[in-house]
C-alpha cells in the first residue's frame, strides 16, 4: 500500500519543446497552462524554459517547457533542442495557412530527426476561438497528423483553459507510455538469456551482411 502511494507520487522529469511559426500562440499556450491566465501580449522571439509540476492520472510530472523563439525553416531547429525533448508540440494557428505550411515541414522534420522514433509529438491547431477567421479545417489538419502517426488537437489559449491542459496532459500520458516501454526493454536487456539471443541475432545479421557484400563485390 505504502509502495503504491510512493509510486503514485513519484515525480517524473519530462522536457517538452514547442515549435511553430511567429505569432501562433506558443507563449500564450505555455503561460496559460502554467498560470491559468491569458495575458494577450508577450515578448516576441524570446526563448524561455518554464518549470511546472502537474498531476496526470495520479502521476506527478516535473515539466520543463521550452517555448522557442519563432522559426520559419527547419534549419532554425537546433540539434540540442531535438535531443533535449521528451516530447514536442508543433503549433500552428488555425487562422494562418502560412503557419500551417511551416508546421507541416516541422512535423516531418521532427518525426524523422527526433532522438527516438517513439518520442511523442502532438500537432496542435491553436486559436480555434477565431471561428470566422479559420482557414484550416479539422479534417485537413488531422489528415496531416495521421500521416505522421501523431495526435491532432485544437486549442484556444485565450478561451479554453481546459483544452490547453488537455494537450499537455496528453503529452504526459504519451511520455509515460514511452518511458514504460524503455524501462521494460532495459530490464529485458539485463537478462543474460535475452542478451545472448540478441547477440546471436546480431552475429547472424553481420554474417548475412558480409556474405551479401562479398557476393555483390564479385559481380
Ligand atoms: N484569439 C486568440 N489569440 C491568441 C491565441 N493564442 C495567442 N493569441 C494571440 O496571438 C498573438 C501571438 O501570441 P504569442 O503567444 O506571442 O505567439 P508566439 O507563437 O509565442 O509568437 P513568437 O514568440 O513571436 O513566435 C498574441 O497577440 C496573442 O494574444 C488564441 O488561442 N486565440
Amino acid at each position: 500500500m505504502e509502495d503504491k502511494a510512493k509510486h503514485a507520487s513519484a515525480i517524473k522529469d519530462a522536457n517538452i519543446v514547442l515549435f511553430g511559426a511567429k505569432g501562433v500562440g506558443k507563449t500564450a499556450l505555455t503561460v496559460r497552462y502554467i498560470t491559468k491566465r491569458f495575458i494577450g501580449d508577450y515578448d516576441p522571439d524570446m526563448e524561455a524554459i518554464y518549470s511546472h509540476i502537474c498531476l496526470v492520472d495520479g502521476k506527478q510530472f516535473n515539466l520543463q517547457i521550452m517555448d522557442t523563439g519563432w522559426q520559419t525553416e527547419t534549419s532554425d531547429i537546433k540539434e540540442d533542442q531535438l535531443q533535449w525533448a521528451d516530447a514536442f508540440l508543433i503549433v500552428f494557428s488555425l487562422t494562418d495557412r502560412f503557419s500551417f505550411d511551416i508546421a507541416q515541414g516541422f512535423l516531418t522534420y521532427v518525426c524523422s530527426n527526433r532522438e527516438d522514433v517513439r518520442t511523442p509529438v502532438i500537432f496542435l491547431g491553436n486559436k480555434c476561438d477565431l471561428i470566422h477567421r479559420r482557414t484550416i479545417s479539422e479534417k485537413e489538419a488531422s489528415h496531416v497528423a495521421d500521416s505522421h502517426s501523431c495526435q491532432y488537437l485544437e486549442t484556444s489559449a485565450s478561451e479554453n483553459y481546459a483544452g490547453v491542459v488537455h494537450a499537455f496532459a496528453e503529452l504526459c500520458r504519451q511520455i509515460k507510455v514511452v518511458n514504460k516501454k524503455k524501462e521494460k526493454l532495459k530490464k529485458l536487456m539485463q537478462k543474460p538469456s535475452v542478451a545472448k539471443k540478441l547477440q546471436i541475432r546480431q552475429s547472424l545479421r553481420n554474417f548475412a551482411e558480409r556474405t551479401w557484400r562479398s557476393r555483390t563485390s564479385t559481380v
